[in-house]
């Protein structure tokens, strides 16, 4: 069976893309996708996506985690999949589509390489300990953390993922340091069950944890670092409820190819 698919990174964080347009989607299979994930024996990347028609909307994104199951909303994969609808020409500047959160607005760049993704609305953020605790279309646990840079995300995210409070349904594990004119982000995924290089809900939840956190109100916009680069986030906060939240940032292809088989 031969497969066409192409590769897209948004920040770091990558993904395999295969237009499904022209069939329905039916008997996944979740091995093959955890296969093609696999960085040593597949292609490579931290999830994989379809694009289906949908009567509605522009098209259907169905995000699987490179563990091969289904995960929840995927923000940066949002964002590459809105670049990989207007490279197959489904789209152009601007897209309604639907994901497994719900409707999503998006808008593209000319150069197809940099989008703007409308995110869900928040209202709950809980706390468990210091850490935050708020669905921005996955569920994110964020926690402040100094020096950063030489902290052991993978360690210590896998820690929390995996304690009694978690374990059964998992967490995607963030952990933030205030660099004041940005925030450094790091983030241990779930389904991924490793650091990654960026993650769009995660960073979502991460600026709207911190504008909590420092009661600040309004139109808010923040730049955020992550390892595989630059993301902006901007909301409206009135103290209770996070609208009009956008996620901003690139998405480019990385490479096009064809499985034979795997
Ligand atoms: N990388 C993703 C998050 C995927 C969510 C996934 N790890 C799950 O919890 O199902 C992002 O950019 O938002």
């Amino acid at each position: 069976m031969k497969i066409n698919f192409l590769k897209y990174q948004g920040a770091g964080n990558d993904f395999i893309l295969i237009d499904h347009t022209a069939n329905p989607l039916e008997n996944i299979d979740s091995e093959l996708i955890e296969r093609l994930c696999n960085r040593r024996f597949g292609i490579g990347a931290d999830g994989l996506m379809f694009v289906t028609k949908h009567e509605k909307y522009d098209f259907e994104m169905h995000y699987f985690n490179a563990d091969g199951k289904l995960g929840s909303m995927c923000g940066n994969g949002g964002r590459c999949i809105v670049a990989f609808a207007k490279h197959l020409g489904i789209i152009a500047k601007e897209t309604n589509f639907l994901a497994v959160d719900g409707p999503h607005y998006a808008r593209i760049s000319e150069s197809g390489e940099w989008v703007d993704l409308q995110m869900i609305d928040v209202e709950t953020i809980t706390k468990d300990g210091e850490a935050f605790i708020l669905n921005t279309g996955s569920p994110h646990y964020v926690a402040l953390q100094s020096d950063l840079l030489n902290f052991d995300v993978f360690s210590k995210g896998k820690t929390i993922r995996y304690n009694s409070t978690y374990a059964e349904k998992g967490i995607n594990v963030n952990f933030v340091e205030d660099k004041g004119d940005y925030l450094f982000v790091r983030t241990y995924e779930r389904g991924v069950e490793d650091e990654t290089y960026a993650c769009g809900t995660g960073v979502t939840a991460v600026a709207m944890a911190m504008a909590k956190h420092k009661n600040q109100s309004g139109h808010i916009k923040t730049d955020i670092k992550v390892l595989g680069g630059d993301i902006k986030i901007e909301f409206d906060y009135d103290g209770f409820k996070f609208t009009n939240v956008f996620l901003c940032g690139p998405a480019k292809l990385v490479f096009e190819g064809e499985i034979d088989s795997i």
